[in-house]
């Protein structure tokens, strides 16, 4: 590996410590667990190891003492899983009071709090408990500190705006900005001005502590005291948690690599011939990449005896939840563990065998071009912060080693030093409909944390006007708009749900729902595309791919969900689990807001329509006389294709609709839909016919 790899020059980066006007503490570094070694401590021994541990006092003092707390220290110092709980060792949970702490992604939410839990010793789900969207693990009466994602938090706004049953709220890796954690850093500024008794705790390993104390800090006006009648500061205070677990070495390709999947596999394979015993962690973009790094792995452990020892498992939100765990248990023994992960491992977990970390460099994001009004989820160089989040998935309970699949020089002179927020590059429809549903009329005068733009707002306002979610004053529709509210999906799903209801396709529409939940419910890669296109056909309908996914789902039960029935049929056994499990949840939330369950039977017609009322904004028209199938979207003359995993593809009907689109070389639609141009009209007739009269001629 040696003539591939050279270890980074770079230094740990720096900790943000100054501040002229916070409350700024330095402590002494502290690297106990790299001198410690790593045998079969007690949790209470391990817990004391850790750097945080060190600034136990500070950190009940500044939060005593400070509206708002900032702590920066390095991954793995104990920031997620000990910060919570010196709270309730200090009190803050007394009094019926609760602590939350909030992750941006589920399933770090359950692992951190099943950790906590453990900690404590007591049964997660009594005093440690989590709840994330469809699942609510906690104990009215019981649950003292409860970790949650920050959309749950959002959620629980709508009935009780202030929070007021939470003492502290620890925003944690504030530094990812997705959309909800901006929306909720906004609130809870807000909300600080009406409850001045809640402490907020905003934390993170690469976070730009000054920029967030500016947000928080409030605009005050020259000689007003820093410091309110009760004492507490309003100034934010910046704490630097200095020393960090056990070291990572970081290796730098020599030179680049041109497919970063072959690169990924090939150093797992060197890892696993010249490393001695740990398991490893590659980060690629998405379940495509994944499947085919996993592809390609199996083939190789089964024709070469040599790597037999190694045992692949992939990580990303489509997965079942049953496969998702798989990832936290231990590998059977003289196995190696290799997990091929999206950046849902990024931050927060701790995979226990975890020593090495093979990073791509690369991640989906989303861009949103608001003049187009297209959003496409295109693979991007990842920011420095997310490289280093990524090794510190390593050296968690042991040394560890990172291999970036990039040079050091791309590093420090093409990654950002930060990733751009959520908000500046999506389309804005649940966040306003989100905002909305919390009483906040006046959206772009909204406290942002970094703002949108004015176009994306202005679009995302149009579209929810023309699928009924708000009235002329902006206000949400009765019952629509309080509904699509309720349901904790892409408003364009939830109106597609509430459609079906009205049209009595609602058994129909929750199936197409939960499968475009999943990234795909086909298995495709390298050297599979021919049996994999013809065994699709077996279930190709001509209204398009979503009601080849009714065929499919039809055939699945069948077989009594059978993994063999997927095998042979070229489907993915994992996507169809979770399908039936996303399904059962859509379900439960149809029937509490008081939807209609029935189905259609055969009438595609009803379900076609359900879907154009959801998605009739992305609409296009085959171009007369185009070769190369190319379609032009009717809101933004965009030109897209239909993408070649759709059943569609090369049959090129003259009106159809997608769900998304994916950039490559080109836009390409994917779940393609053929409509009828009327429909449009019947949909959505303020979109299309007030709008762009002759649009549909
Ligand atoms: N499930 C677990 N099993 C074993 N050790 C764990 C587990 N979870 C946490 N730890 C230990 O606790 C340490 C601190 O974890 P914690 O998640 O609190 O750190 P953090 O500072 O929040 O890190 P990050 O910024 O990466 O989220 C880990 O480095 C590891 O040593």
């Amino acid at each position: 590996m040696a003539q591939f790899w050279k270890p980074g020059t770079e230094k740990p980066d720096a900790q943000v410590v100054d501040d002229e006007e916070g409350g700024v503490l330095f402590l002494p570094g502290s690297n106990s667990l790299s001198s410690s070694g790593y045998g079969y401590a007690s949790i209470e021994k391990q817990r004391q190891r850790l750097p945080v541990y060190k600034y136990r006092t500070a950190i009940l003092y500044l939060v005593e003492t400070h509206a708002t707390t900032i702590i920066v220290g390095e991954t793995g110092s104990g920031k997620t899983t000990q910060i919570p709980q010196y709270l309730i060792e200090a009190g803050w949970a007394a009094g019926g009071r609760l602590i939350a702490c909030t992750q941006p992604r589920r399933l770090a939410v359950q692992a951190v709090s099943s950790r906590v839990a453990q900690e404590m010793g007591v049964k997660l789900g009594d005093q440690v408990g989590y709840t994330i969207r469809f699942e609510d693990v906690t104990k009215q009466d019981e649950t003292v500190l409860k970790f949650v994602t920050d959309g749950v938090l959002l959620r629980e706004m709508m009935n009780d705006p202030l929070l007021t049953k939470y003492s502290v709220i620890m925003v944690d890796e504030a530094h990812e900005r997705s959309i909800s954690t901006d929306i909720l850093l906004g609130l809870l500024k807000k909300i600080q001005r009406r409850r001045p008794e809640l402490r907020l705790i905003i934390a993170s390993a690469t976070i730009e502590a000054k920029s967030m104390a500016d947000f928080f800090r409030p605009r005050k006006k020259r000689r007003e005291p820093e410091t309110e009648e009760n004492g507490l500061k309003v100034e934010p205070a910046i704490l630097s948690v200095e020393g960090r677990g056990f070291n990572v070495q970081i290796n730098f390709a020599e030179e680049p690599f041109h497919d970063y999947i072959q690169a990924a596999v090939s150093t797992v394979l060197s890892i696993h011939e010249r490393e001695s015993t740990g398991d490893v962690l590659v980060f690629l973009t998405g379940q495509d990449d994944i499947d085919a790094a996993a592809h390609l792995l199996n083939e190789d452990i089964q024709t070469n005896r040599k790597h037999s020892g190694l045992v692949v498992l992939p990580l990303y939100s489509g997965l079942p939840r049953a496969d998702q765990e798989l990832v936290f248990s231990p590998a059977p023994r003289g196995k190696r563990k290799v997990v091929i992960s999206t950046n849902i491992a990024e931050t927060s977990l701790t995979l226990e065998g975890i020593v090495y970390v093979v990073d791509s460099g690369f991640s989906k994001q989303r861009f949103y071009n608001p003049v187009s009004d297209i959003e496409n989820l295109v693979v991007a160089p990842i920011s420095r912060a997310s490289a280093r989040q990524r090794a510190g998935r390593a050296g968690r309970v042991r040394p560890g080693k990172c291999y970036r699949l990039y040079t050091e020089e791309y590093f420090l002179s093409h990654m950002s030093v930060e990733g751009i927020p959520e908000i500046q590059r999506s389309n804005l429809v649940s966040c306003v409909i989100q905002l909305k549903a919390l009483g906040i009329d006046n959206i772009l005068g909204f406290d942002w944390p970094a703002s949108p733009s004015p176009e994306a707002m202005i679009r995302a306002l149009e579209v929810l006007y023309s699928l009924a979610i708000l009235d002329d004053d902006a206000k949400l529709t009765s019952p629509t708009g309080f509904q699509i509210a309720e349901i904790p999906l892409d408003p364009m799903i939830s109106k597609m749900i509430i459609a079906s209801s009205q049209l009595g396709c609602t058994e129909e529409i929750l199936t197409i729902a939960a499968a475009l939940s999943v990234q795909s419910i086909w298995i495709s890669g390298r050297g599979i595309q021919k049996e994999s296109d013809e065994a699709k056909l077996r279930f190709a309908a001509a209204e398009g791919d979503h009601v080849t996914f009714l065929n499919v789902y039809k055939g699945f039960h069948l077989s009594r969900k059978s993994s063999q029935w997927c095998h042979k049929h070229f489907v993915n056994y994992h996507a169809m689990k979770k399908v039936v499990e996303v399904r059962e949840q859509l379900k439960k939330i149809a029937q509490r807001i008081g939807l209609v369950l029935k189905s259609c039977d055969s009438d595609m017609q009803v379900v076609k329509k359900a879907v154009t009322a959801g998605f009739f904004a992305n609409a296009c028209r085959l171009e007369p006389y185009s070769p190369d199938g190319m379609y032009k979207t009717l809101r933004g003359s965009e030109e897209v294709y239909i993408h070649p995993s759709s059943v569609l593809f090369r049959v090129n009907p003259k009106w159809v609709i997608f769900n998304s689109l994916v950039s490559t070389d080109r836009k390409y639609m994917r779940n393609v839909m053929t409509i009828d141009p009327s429909w449009l009209l019947e949909a959505a007739p303020h979109f299309y016919q007030l709008q762009k009269p002759n649009l549909l001629h």
